[in-house]
């Protein structure tokens, strides 16, 4: 267990996602930019879904950390919200399960801390990541014994909307590796350049996850064009 987080320490997580919206949506393709991830260096893959998670396992031998977004009705949780999500996770052997651990209700009603202890008494020795959008939430899921906290929905609340991880001279960031005494914090969410990703790790963060600016290309393509439009 150790192990894993040994392994992606200071290293660069490469998130390797795309929804059924989105023109790269393929778990073959997810599998190639695995493959590509790991010819350019990344410790560990990020993923979405059982069928991305299993055929990025064929491709490439680095740890997973497995989500599965699946929205319920009108709820805004929709990182891995409920065990029905966990179970199917735990089937693909990710190395290393991620949760939305915002303190918004979640589809079931369960509070995060009914959440984590039915998650926990099933399987006490799975690796947990926590995704927060506040200090609040961080210090609450170091708390409760998530193994790792990364401000990944910071910038996706109602109350955080437009907010950027490099807004603010890092606030966020600096804020929550300050007060998590447990977990390891992960840097992820608008980590969109190397200078970016160079800078986090400098604030005593575990490890960096990169996605978009490295598996997304509409979003690349539109800060070139964003760039050269007079
Ligand atoms: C908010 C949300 O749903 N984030 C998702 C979480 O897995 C992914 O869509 C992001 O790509 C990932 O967090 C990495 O962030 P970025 O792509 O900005 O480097």
């Amino acid at each position: 267990m150790q192990n894993v987080l040994d392994t992606i320490h200071k290293g660069l997580i490469v998130s390797c996602q795309a929804l059924e919206n989105e023109p790269l949506h393929s778990s073959f393709i997810m599998g190639r930019m695995a493959v590509a991830a790991k010819e350019g260096g990344a410790k560990c893959i990020r993923a979405n879904s059982v069928a991305d998670i299993i055929e990025i396992k064929k491709n490439v031998d680095l740890p997973v950390i497995g989500i599965i977004k699946q929205v319920y009705g009108q709820n805004d949780v929709y990182i891995t919200p409920t065990m029905t999500e966990i179970d199917a996770l735990m089937e693909t052997k990710a190395e290393i399960i991620a949760t939305d651990a915002t303190a918004r209700v979640r589809p079931d009603g369960k509070s995060l801390e009914q959440f984590y202890d039915e998650i926990r008494a099933k399987y006490p020795d799975v690796l947990l990541m926590a995704d927060v959008s506040s200090k609040e939430e961080a210090i609450y899921a170091d708390e409760l014994g998530f193994d790792i906290v990364a401000p990944t929905l910071y910038g996706y609340t109602n109350e955080t909307s437009g907010q950027k991880i490099y807004h603010d001279d890092y606030a966020v960031l600096k804020d929550i590796v300050q007060v998590v005494k447990t977990a390891k914090v992960i840097a992820e969410g608008n980590v969109i350049t190397p200078e970016i990703a160079r800078s986090v790790l400098d604030m005593n963060v575990h490890a960096v996850v990169v996605g978009g600016a490295i598996t997304r290309p509409q979003q690349i393509t539109k800060r070139f064009v964003d760039a050269i439009q007079e």
